[in-house]
């Protein structure tokens, strides 16, 4: 629930041609505690400043020249498109009132001021308005959570499979590849054991920078589970643009780690699957390039290998190391 300093402290535009009546709702705001309050007589100035400084409150007027506050308020609805509507209407006109309510404004002052109603009314919309706009933010953290690991802020298995969906109809639009490496690190459960779950952590969370500073603004990179991660590029004429980067990330996973002044070096495996040469669905591609990574991981592991035999006959029998 939004507290009386947020109410007070809550941007409010106030809409009017008449200096006069500006200076009067000025003067009622600023005397009620209200912080940040700006005016302006020109009604084609609302919605550039609204898109600029996104008011908690617009209050205004509906009776003025050239642009009416029904016109205003259908640019606003524009910019807040499903969102919450923060007008208060202000009308001498009796009629207005209703029109102005389905015209989208979320109450109306009637004028001359009851100065009483005026504190109750903006005071209750304000609350409202800054009550919504802490449940979208909280719904867009929890949209957040759902979709990224919480130890190391990546993208989980969820995003993944809808990033990599994206990178396949691209790569089919574009008729080019797109490479799914499959990353596990080696003996990583040893570390564990040896210097406990936390330290385990810390190496995770600088696996997983290391990573995505080795991979391109527009690859994935998403941890899947303990020690796994993928990375998901598009935009690959061959396999070789696969391998190339995949050789890049096992060289940044072994420089040397330093977690509470221990010093430790690691190395890890990675599968590539191929589209559209291995596989041609998100599903199907991530368990090629596992099969892949396990190839990698019994072959003596420190390494990349491309489809196994099974999924891509036309590259022979045997993994490839790169
Ligand atoms: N610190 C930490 N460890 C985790 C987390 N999730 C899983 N693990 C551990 O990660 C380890 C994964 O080990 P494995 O991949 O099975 O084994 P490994 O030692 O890496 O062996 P290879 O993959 O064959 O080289 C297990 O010990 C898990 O308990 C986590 O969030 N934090």
């Amino acid at each position: 629930m939004p507290s009386r300093d947020d109410i007070l402290h809550a941007k409010i535009l106030v809409v009017d041609d008449c200096a006069d009546n500006v200076e009067l709702m000025l003067e009622i705001l600023r005397d009620a505690g209200y912080t940040d309050v700006t005016s302006t007589m020109l009604p084609d100035q609302v919605c550039p400043l609204h898109r600029q400084h996104c008011y908690d409150l617009i209050l205004l007027d509906l009776q003025m020249p050239e642009l009416n506050g029904f016109q205003v308020m259908k640019g606003l609805k524009e910019i807040e498109q499903g969102g919450y509507l923060p007008v208060l209407a202000l009308t001498a006109q009796p009629s207005f009132k209703i029109a102005a309510l389905e015209a989208g404004a979320r109450d109306f002052i009637s004028k001359p001021f009851d100065l009483l109603e005026v504190h109750k009314r903006i005071h209750n919309m304000l609350e409202v308005r800054l009550l919504y706009k802490e449940l979208a933010q909280y719904s867009k953290q929890q949209q957040e959570l759902a979709l990224h690991d919480p130890l190391t802020g990546l993208p989980n298995r969820r995003l993944l499979e809808d990033r990599i969906a994206n990178t396949l109809q691209h790569a089919m639009r574009k008729q080019n590849k797109a490479a799914v490496m499959y990353l596990d690190l080696d003996g990583f459960k040893t570390i564990n054991d040896t210097h406990g779950h936390a330290y385990g952590d810390e190496i995770l969370k600088q696996v997983a920078q290391r990573l995505v500073g080795a991979s391109r603004r527009e690859d994935t990179v998403a941890r899947v589970g303990g020690d796994e991660f993928v990375i998901v590029m598009g935009d690959l004429a061959c396999l070789g643009d696969a391998q190339e980067p995949a050789a890049k990330l096992i060289e940044v996973v072994a420089a040397p780690y330093l977690v509470n002044g221990l010093q430790l070096n690691l190395s890890t495996s990675i599968g590539i699957g191929i589209f559209p040469d291995d596989a041609d669905a998100v599903d199907a591609l991530i368990a090629v390039a596992d099969s892949a990574l396990y190839c990698a991981k019994r072959s003596g592991k420190n390494r990349c290998c491309v489809a196994p035999a099974a999924a891509a006959p036309a590259r022979g029998m045997a993994p490839t190391p790169a």
